[in-house]
């Protein structure tokens, strides 16, 4: 069935606050379902047509645990920079390293579960190295920077019960470490 805004849980809902279970793999045809309704959902909340047809909030990530399914599951959609597309739907995703360096998007970060705007910068790993297992069953690691790197993290970030506007400083939502990477 096709997912839309209305199946995905708001802030308040405990299951965005836990942290989800690794899918045993290889994937059964249901969390298969699940996995590729989620990219279904990241795709066609971009194209103007579905959207509007069916109502659908636009988003470049998207988490299990948004649409009340605690597993380990993330699909993401967008293209960095230069115009490559990073369209991925992954079980199991991992960080398995990390530059020191940070990287954060200057205009703030949105999230389909919150309906409200947090103003804040977001501070993350600049370039981030993950591995998963995709639909197919195949297992791959990807190296990313800028944008992509970005919406992994806030996507994992989902898998272990953490919200964007965890990491925005209460002080000064606006203050960021010197050397971080701005993304316009
Ligand atoms: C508070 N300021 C802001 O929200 C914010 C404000 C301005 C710019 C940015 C860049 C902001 N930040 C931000 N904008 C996005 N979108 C930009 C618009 N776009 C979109 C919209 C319409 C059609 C197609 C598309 Cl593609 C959908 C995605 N998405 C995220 N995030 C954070 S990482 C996960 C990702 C996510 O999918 N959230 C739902 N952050």
């Amino acid at each position: 069935m096709m997912i839309t805004t209305k199946d995905i849980i708001r802030e308040g809902h405990p299951a965005l606050r836990k942290t989800a279970e690794e899918v045993q793999l290889p994937a059964s045809k249901e969390d298969k379902e699940i996995l590729a309704g989620l990219l279904e959902y990241v795709k066609n909340s971009q194209d103007p047509e579905m959207a509007e047809k069916h109502g659908l909030r636009p988003g470049i990530g998207l988490a299990a645990p948004q649409i009340n399914v605690s597993k380990r599951m993330i699909a993401v959609h967008v293209k960095d920079h230069d115009g490559i597309l990073y369209s991925y739907a992954l079980f199991n995703p991992k960080i398995i390293s990390h530059s020191v360096e940070k990287s954060y998007l200057t205009a703030g970060e949105g999230c389909l579960s919150v309906d409200r705007m947090v103003p804040g910068y977001v501070p993350r790993h600049a370039r981030i190295k993950l591995s998963g297992t995709t639909l197919e069953g195949e297992k791959i690691t990807l190296k990313l920077k800028g944008l992509p790197a970005i919406v992994f993290q806030h996507e994992i970030d989902h898998l272990n019960g953490i919200m964007f506007y965890d990491h925005i400083s209460q002080e000064n939502p606006f203050t960021i470490s010197g050397d971080a990477i701005a993304i316009e």
